[in-house]
């Protein structure tokens, strides 16, 4: 089964979202996914004009969004403009001109969990889920820990504002769990390690004990670490395809391939998320500091206030290394962050640099051709008149255009 079916039946019939209220005057919204009071008035303090219904993004596909209103889930086209929706997004919904209905506008995110595209040399952020509380690293014990992964998927869950939860999966496998539990508790500098196994039920009621009501829990893990199986486990029922499932047909192991909310009993949410491989760090000073907090203490009492931490004297972290109060390992990964974090702003320089001569270059062409399009356009207009609109309306202009010429250079 795919991960579909646990939803009702989609409608895209209805014309227009009702405005359902609660007893508050407040709008109604998606209980099963996460709408609670403080949700509601979230609604109540951004009004959108045209914004008849409250509702949540489920999952975005290539052409539509899945989208959980009231009582029902809609497949709904983009919105037209403004920001791109994400899994997790609260949405005012409404109705198009036709009375079809529609995204009328995204409510400011209270978290943001993103990463670089992988395999692409740009440093765009892609958003992987919005409006997160937890999210959950999923770490399975049969497994040799690659050195680095467990910290750099805590900085990106810092840095999303949603609080990390280190979760151990297949804990029955008992001859590996205890050396990886004691490993994964050091790596994870204080932050709540709960231990699992999906297959027994143990730890499951702890796990959701970690969600606020209504809260959203994301899973981020390798392929095969569980998180399906933890997904169903939670949910009481098949809603995730595991790799188990497809290894007994023979038709080979299936890898999630979407993201998407799952409502879990007790208004919980979770968002699965492809195996998360090459999870690249974006723009994650933020969670440094949350992360390494205790090294930029030790940074304050070196000798030297810039101190590069190698043979200077009075360096307080040689002198911990020395005495090992500083794991060697630990400092290892501090160091390894930071020169990704510099290549990475690096690249970024680059391609902003690119990006602006790119700009520059068609400034100068749309200049160039100015003079040329004014003219055919007039002639095109008395050939045309007294025809109607030019059907242009709502579409997006390209981002920093800087109109007339170049928006007519853009769409040639
Ligand atoms: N022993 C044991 N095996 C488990 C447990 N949870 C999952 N597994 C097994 O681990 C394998 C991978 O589990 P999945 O749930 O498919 O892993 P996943 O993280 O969803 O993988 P992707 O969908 O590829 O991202 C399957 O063969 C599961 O049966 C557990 O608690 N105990
Ligand atoms: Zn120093």
């Amino acid at each position: 089964m795919t991960a579909t079916s646990a939803h009702p039946a989609a409608s895209t019939g209805a014309s227009g979202v009702p405005l359902t209220t609660t007893a508050n005057n407040l709008p109604a919204g998606p209980a099963d996914y996460g709408f609670t009071d403080a949700v509601a008035e979230h609604f109540a303090a951004h009004p959108q004009p045209g914004g008849t219904g409250a509702g949540r993004i489920v999952r975005v596909d290539r052409n539509l969004v899945l989208v959980a209103a009231h009582n029902m889930i809609l497949h709904l086209p983009y919105p037209g403009s403004g920001e791109l929706p994400a899994t997790g997004d609260w949405v005012w919904l409404g109705s198009t001109a036709a009375g079809e209905p529609a995204i009328a506008g995204i409510l400011p995110r209270h978290s943001e969990l993103s990463r670089k595209r992988a395999f692409e040399a740009s440093s765009e952020s892609q958003v992987l889920a919005a409006n997160v509380d937890i999210v959950g690293i999923v770490v399975p014990v049969d497994r040799p820990l690659t050195h680095n992964r467990l910290e750099r998927t805590l900085v990106a869950a810092w840095d999303s504002g949603a609080s990390p939860l280190v979760i151990i999966t297949k804990a029955d496998l008992a001859d590996l769990a205890d050396d990886v539990v004691g490993t994964v508790m050091r790596q994870a500098g204080g932050v709540a390690v709960v231990t699992t196994s999906a297959e027994q039920g143990d730890g499951l009621d702890e796990l959701l004990g970690h969600l606020p009501p209504g809260g959203t829990l994301v899973l981020l893990g390798p392929s095969g670490s569980g998180k399906s199986t933890l997904i169903n486990a939670l949910a009481g029922i098949e809603v995730q395809e595991t790799g188990a499932v497809r290894a007994g047909d023979g038709k080979g192991k299936h890898t999630t391939t979407s993201r998407e909310l799952v409502p879990l009993p007790g208004g919980a949410v979770l968002t699965d998320t492809p195996g998360v491989r090459g999870f690249g760090l974006f723009d994650a000073d933020g969670g440094m500091t949350e992360m390494f907090g205790d090294l930029e203490e030790l940074f304050r009492q070196c000798r030297f206030s810039d101190c590069a931490h190698g043979r200077e004297p009075g360096c307080a972290v040689q002198a911990a290394l020395l005495d090992g109060s500083l794991d060697d390992r630990r400092w290892a990964s501090y160091l390894k962050l930071q020169r990704e974090l510099a290549a990475l702003a690096r690249r970024h320089d680059a391609a902003a640099r690119r990006a602006y001569a790119r700009e520059w270059h068609q400034k100068i062409s749309a200049g160039g051709k100015s003079q040329r399009a004014a003219e055919r356009d007039s002639h095109e207009a008395a050939a045309n008149h007294g025809a109607k609109g030019g059907g242009r309306k709502g579409r997006g202009r390209p981002k920093g255009g800087a109109g007339g010429p170049a928006d007519r250079a853009a769409e040639c």
